[in-house]
């Protein structure tokens, strides 16, 4: 049980940072170290606590600008490194981290792909560290636990990805989809998604709900690259503050039952803590409100054994097992900790 990895979060006053400072000051096998903003930040040296009241008289570290002299001392007192950054960002900052001998944990988009000409397409911007992106590990963590153990730099998956694949990649393992067929994903995020920045988009009295990203959301490749196939990806945003529900449906291989996609989900998650499955003869279908606050997956679905489609969904919250929560899994997997928060009580 003892271990005490050092932990610092760089770009920890966003909505994700924020979380990410919150676990890791209660895992029992974690210290948080430096908390860091850029360094002409506004909130420069303010307590974590007065941007988040929530976290009032249990997060008030104060956050460190990023100065060059603050970032060449991070490995002198840490073991692993959280980037909550903007991707490009993230593919700075990496580079020079691992060349401290850290351990990074980017949940960005930064490293999510093997292949680099995805990035001015779908990113905007030419990648400078190609050769790193072939040594990048995708942090799906049930699914990429073995290559997540001794993986230097962890590409946590996006809110959406996340979601998604963990509905699809059961029966696509299984070899249940029709691989003629697109998949269709209808996703609807909270707003939280977007980030704690201020924009016209996300302002309270514009958001209502609506798709947005069509046939070009960065996630669509993502989720393509993970799961082998293709899929249309539609993802909308909602007025309501954090969550996802991912709603897919597939067309199946010949003559796939309902009983063999239960099969297939239950061998693929059997011992999970995180991902929760739903039996729908029980008329429960999952729902944000039953993942918001935690690190929970929630999946269900249903076999249209006469047309031989299926309708899946998948719940989890954006900030946790979308981003934070996720980003933990993979660092207690990498450090041989315990589940937590999962496991812990929390
Ligand atoms: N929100 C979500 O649901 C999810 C987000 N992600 C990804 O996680 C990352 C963080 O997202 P999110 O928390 O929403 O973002 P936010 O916009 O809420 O936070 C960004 C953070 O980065 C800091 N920052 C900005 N520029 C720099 C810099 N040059 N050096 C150091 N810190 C910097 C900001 O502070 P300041 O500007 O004051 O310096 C702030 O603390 C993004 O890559 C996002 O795509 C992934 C999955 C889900
Ligand atoms: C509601 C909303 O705006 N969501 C974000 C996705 C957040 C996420 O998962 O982020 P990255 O892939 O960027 O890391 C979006 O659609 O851009």
């Amino acid at each position: 049980m003892t271990q005490n990895i050092r932990c610092a979060v760089i770009g920890a006053s966003g909505y994700t940072g924020v979380e990410l400072a919150a676990l890791i000051a209660r895992h029992p096998q974690m210290s948080l170290g430096g908390v860091y903003v850029s360094e002409a930040s506004l909130d420069a040296n303010k307590p974590l606590s007065q941007l988040h009241g929530r976290f009032l008289g249990l997060l008030d570290t104060p956050l460190t600008p990023l100065s060059e002299e603050a970032f060449a001392a991070i490995g002198t007192s840490h073991d692993v490194v959280f980037l909550a950054t903007e991707h490009q960002v993230s593919t700075q900052l990496a580079p020079k981290l691992l060349a401290q001998g850290l351990v990074v944990m980017d949940l960005s988009g930064g490293f999510r792909f093997a292949d680099a000409d995805i990035y001015p397409q779908y990113y905007g911007f030419d990648h400078a560290e190609p050769e790193l992106l072939k040594k990048a590990v995708y942090g799906l963590a049930e699914w990429n636990a073995e290559s997540i153990k001794t993986a230097n730099l962890v590409a946590v998956p996006g809110c959406y990805p996340t979601a998604t694949l963990s509905a699809l990649k059961p029966l696509k393992e299984a070899g249940l989809l029709d691989t003629q067929q697109y998949p269709v994903v209808n996703a609807v995020s909270g707003v939280t998604g977007a980030g704690r920045k201020a924009s016209m988009v996300n302002s309270f009295c514009e958001v209502s709900l609506h798709p947005y990203g069509i046939l070009g959301h960065r996630h669509q490749p993502e989720i393509g690259t993970h799961l082998g196939q293709d899929v249309i990806f539609t993802p909308h945003l909602g007025n309501f503050p954090r969550g996802i529900v991912s709603t897919v449906t597939v067309k199946l291989a010949s003559d796939v039952t309902q009983a063999q996609v239960t099969e297939a989900y239950q061998n693929a998650y059997a011992g999970s803590k995180c991902v929760r499955l739903y039996d729908e003869m029980a008329g429960q279908s999952p729902s944000i409100k039953n993942v918001v606050g935690t690190s929970h997956c929630d999946l269900g679905w249903k076999v249209d054994e006469t047309s031989g489609h299926a309708v899946l969904v998948a719940a989890i919250d954006n900030l946790l097992k979308g981003a934070a929560g996720q980003a933990i899994q993979c660092a207690n997997l990498r450090f041989g900790l315990i589940d937590f928060p999962l496991e812990a009580a929390s």
